[in-house]
């Protein structure tokens, strides 16, 4: 840690949270950034209840989703859990929409390094090219630095060529220097993205853990040269929330990083207020669309 030594103030934290907040209130009215936004999408599913069919009708809708409305981009990935890694591989026509699966005993990844491994390795073999995880969170609390890094890099090692998300729930650290040493953790382990959270757990992305993962990020790339990708999940479902984090990664880590091969939002919500926020401002008037 001592290559990446942590000096964030809560008041550094604050003054750019309000920066970023003030200037997505000027972005409203953009609907390019709107439709980057909705490209930036891993536009995501994770019941208890889902079945094959019911992701076979979600993969339906992001297929037609050009049909229905020729005035948004594609999102960037679907993520679902493992078990419907095939029903993305066969489903989705376009290849250039991710195919994200949760693994390694997402979303406590309370289990063993072997079933943790076998899991991902099975869901790249049915066709997944994106692995969310979440890093073992108790073990990083009681500092077992290492065995969490290992952890981490022994998934990323039957992983081939896929992209590897590193959950770090931010929400049950306590601390910013936590959430800047799991990032850390996380990057030098083999980390391809660092997310906020999954979405199970309270509270999930904020604006306080982004602006920390965000400096992380810009520090990693300024020592190693290495661009690591952003992905804030859980509870994003409005434009407005969705502007602050783009103008977070912004203002922190530059323009460079605007584009979904290193900016994603995880949100199981977020698409249908940004097709009715983009119809808006293509119409002139507004229509709630429920599309999703
Ligand atoms: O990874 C994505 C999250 O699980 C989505 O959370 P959400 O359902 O609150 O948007």
């Amino acid at each position: 840690m001592d290559k990446f030594p942590f000096s964030l103030t809560d008041k550094q934290i604050e003054e750019g949270i309000n920066a970023a907040k003030q200037e997505a209130l000027h972005l409203k009215a953009n609907k390019d950034i709107l439709k980057l936004l909705f490209n930036c999408i891993d536009l995501t599913s994770l019941n208890t209840e889902d079945s094959s069919d019911d992701i076979r009708d979600f993969v339906e809708k992001v297929n037609e989703l050009p049909q229905h409305f020729d005035f948004v981009p594609q999102v960037a990935a679907m993520c679902v859990y493992p078990v419907f890694a095939p029903v993305l591989k066969s489903g989705l026509k376009d290849a250039n929409i991710g195919r994200a699966v949760v693994s390694a005993g997402f979303p406590s990844s309370q289990t063993f390094l072997d079933v943790k491994k076998m899991e991902t390795q099975r869901a790249i073999d049915f066709g997944a090219n994106e692995i969310d995880i979440v890093m073992s969170v108790g073990e990083f609390m009681e500092g077992n630095y290492e065995f969490v890094g290992e952890e981490i890099n022994a998934i990323k090692g039957v992983m081939g060529d896929a992209h590897l998300k590193v959950i770090l729930e931010s929400g049950t650290l306590p601390k910013a220097e936590d959430v800047w040493t799991a990032s850390v953790i996380s990057m030098e382990y083999g980390a391809d993205f660092i997310k906020t959270s999954t979405g199970k757990q309270q509270p999930a992305a904020t604006f306080e853990a982004a602006y920390t993962m965000l400096t992380a990020i810009k520090a990693y790339f300024e020592k190693t040269g290495k661009k690591i990708g952003f992905k804030p999940a859980g509870g994003i479902s409005t434009a407005d929330d969705a502007l602050v984090y783009y103008c977070l990664v912004k203002q922190i880590c530059g323009t460079d990083w605007l584009n979904n091969h290193l900016f994603r939002l995880g949100a199981s919500r977020l698409a249908n207020h940004l097709i009715s926020d983009i119809a808006e401002l293509e119409n002139g008037f507004r229509k709630e669309i429920k599309y999703f």
